[in-house]
């Protein structure tokens, strides 16, 4: 299991026109996830979501707050004693050419990993070429075809599946898939989210899924929690089905606005949520993040933050002074 608690991180913006500027991408956000659990976070371009997953698979620095792996607490360890921990959680990244070395063929690129591993675990070499083949048969590619080839022969589908196999050489406890398969052809997208779940059910081992795609979240973590992040803060959490049917912070229910066909229909008499104002990193707001946007923001709103938590009425957790449900209506949203 790996909980993160009140983790912060700043950036300090370096070249042009907003050098020296500070982006607060992450503002004191908790979560768990269980051993084989499915997780998800959703929220807009910027929001913080990447830089949450990368500190979670111990590939980014945090500013303060505590992630702890299976009881363990890492930040007193030295880098050198935590590393075996993060090995354990691998991250497959959106673009899978540039994840993998475009001058290696695949048997290649499985080889370095798993003769590492063999000399481990102490395994003979020839460990190293069964596991090989028998890790593309489970994301299901056919070896005798795959190994032989680089990566510009096979299509993006084959090598988001190369990129999963590698992450599987070092046996890992959970699988962060950023946007994983927002590069690849639609036509082949369910297939990676399917092999994702599959993975799930046959190995147990636990997925992370950080999309801005309320229906990508909803079919790989069908059992999971869905964390609805705005401007670094988590804004709604719990359980996946519960969020996409009953929202209630206005800011999730914007985001699922914009999926016509689960959400695009007004009860009568109900007021509809449309976010009225454009994200602006550079206002300093005291209240609520979503305020300047939000359509139902009353004076406390803007004059005081409001925490996650629960609250009587909602079996999730949500950071709204005016929690409700309402209808939405299929408006996309964007930044600008
Ligand atoms: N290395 C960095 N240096 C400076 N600013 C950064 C860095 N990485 C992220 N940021 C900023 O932190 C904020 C959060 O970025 P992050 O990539 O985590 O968001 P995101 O929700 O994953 O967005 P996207 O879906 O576009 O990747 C953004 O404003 C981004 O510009």
């Amino acid at each position: 299991m790996i909980t993160g608690k009140n983790i912060t991180k700043t950036f300090r913006q370096r070249g042009g026109v907003l050098a020296g500027r500070e982006v607060r991408a992450l503002r004191g956000v908790d979560f768990a996830i269980e051993k084989g659990g499915a997780a998800s976070f959703i929220g807009e371009s910027g929001c913080g979501k990447t830089t949450l997953g990368r500190i979670i698979a111990g590939l980014e620095t945090h500013d303060s707050g505590e992630i702890t792996i299976d009881g363990t607490p890492m930040s007193p360890l030295k880098p050198r004693r935590r590393e075996p921990y993060f090995r354990r959680i691998q991250l497959i990244h959106q673009d899978p050419y540039s994840a993998l070395n475009p001058t290696r063929t695949i048997h290649q690129t499985l080889n370095a990993p798993l003769a590492l591993r063999a000399r481990q675990t102490r395994r003979p070499q020839s460990w190293v070429d069964e596991r090989a083949e028998e890790l593309l048969a489970l994301v299901g590619l056919d070896p005798g075809y795959v190994l032989p080839r680089y990566p510009h022969q096979l299509s993006g589908g084959m090598r988001q599946r190369v990129v999963i196999a590698r992450a599987l050489t070092v046996d890992p406890d959970m699988l962060v898939a950023d946007e994983a398969v927002s590069m690849i052809d639609v036509s082949l997208r369910l297939g990676i989210l399917g092999l994702l779940k599959d993975l799930r059910e046959r190995l147990g081992v636990s997925v992370l899924f950080i999309t801005h795609d309320v229906a990508t979240a909803r079919y790989i973590g069908d059992d999971g929690e869905l964390y609805v992040i705005y401007r670094g803060q988590v804004v709604e959490r719990g359980h996946v089905e519960t969020i996409i049917s009953d929202p209630v912070h206005p800011y999730t229910q914007s985001l699922l606005s914009a999926i016509p066909v689960l959400h695009g229909l007004e009860r009568p008499g109900e007021q509809p949520v449309v976010p009225t104002e454009a994200l602006d990193e550079s206002h300093h707001d005291a209240g609520c993040l979503f305020a300047r946007r939000c359509p139902f923001r009353t004076e406390r709103c803007v004059a005081e933050l409001p925490v996650l938590g629960h609250a009587e009425g909602t079996p999730q957790e949500h950071a709204c002074f005016h929690p409700e449900r309402r209808s939405v209506v299929a408006t996309p949203i964007g930044r600008g």
